[in-house]
């Protein structure tokens, strides 16, 4: 399987070509991230990291907010995208420019020049915190793909394919990465292992994850 030969290279050599529906782009956020720092205390003072409940009525591990038009959510009642903030009951705060920047340079080098996101979902990571296999599977616009951000600690991401059950490859994430994955692997399941306890220089014992996505038609 191609997919499969392409992960194996990834761990051993760090690619940072684009290959197949999956694209790791080493340290490409390296310019941008004194900006994205300042922006990210910006967006969560307006709209603050917050635990989410999953529908079955779990706390997550993952502190949540969003940026942009519509933002992810979650509580009993289910998973889905919102114009919204419930927290404050106000709209989400805008999608800074400079991540829009970030977002379409990736997605551009990735082969999606168009990629326009309506969402910037905000993940923050203290050590311990995970997230389970999933599929990003609420959005309405599945030929956009996913662009994923990386800063502070780092992570073990895993993918696998459409089914729960498909193997998994892990990818190691670090500060600056981003991936961008699409087309045949849009809809893979894929998942964060829990955070290793560590300090990071810039962002202390967190990690940060921004992920892009076109939720509306
Ligand atoms: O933290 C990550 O790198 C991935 C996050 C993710 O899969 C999600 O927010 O749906
Ligand atoms: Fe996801």
């Amino acid at each position: 399987m191609k997919q499969a030969y392409l992960f194996e290279e990834l761990n051993e050599e760090r690619l940072s070509e684009p290959v197949t529906d999956f694209h790791y782009f080493s340290g490409l956020a390296f310019d941008f991230i004194d900006e994205l720092l300042l922006e990210i205390d910006r967006v969560t003072k307006e709209s603050p990291l917050r635990q989410m409940q999953t529908p079955g009525g779990y706390q997550m591990s993952v502190a949540m907010t969003n940026c942009g038009e519509v933002g992810w959510v979650s509580d009993k009642s289910g998973y889905r995208y919102s114009a919204l903030d419930p927290l404050t009951g106000l709209a989400w705060p805008q999608m800074p420019p400079v991540f829009r920047q970030l977002a379409s340079l990736a997605a551009t080098k990735a082969g999606y020049p168009l990629f326009s996101p309506d969402a910037c979902l905000i993940n923050q990571y203290l050590p311990g915190a995970k997230m389970s296999l999933h599929q990003d599977k609420d959005e309405n616009d599945f030929s956009a793909p996913i662009v994923s951000v990386s800063l502070g600690l780092s992570a073990v991401f895993k993918i696998g394919d459409m089914k729960r059950s498909d193997k998994l490859f892990s990818i190691p994430l670090h500060h600056g990465d981003v991936v961008v994955w699409g087309k045949s692997l849009r809809l893979a399941y894929h998942s964060i292992s829990p955070i290793k306890s560590d300090n990071h220089p810039l962002l202390g014992q967190q990690r940060i994850n921004l992920t892009f996505r076109k939720a509306s038609f």
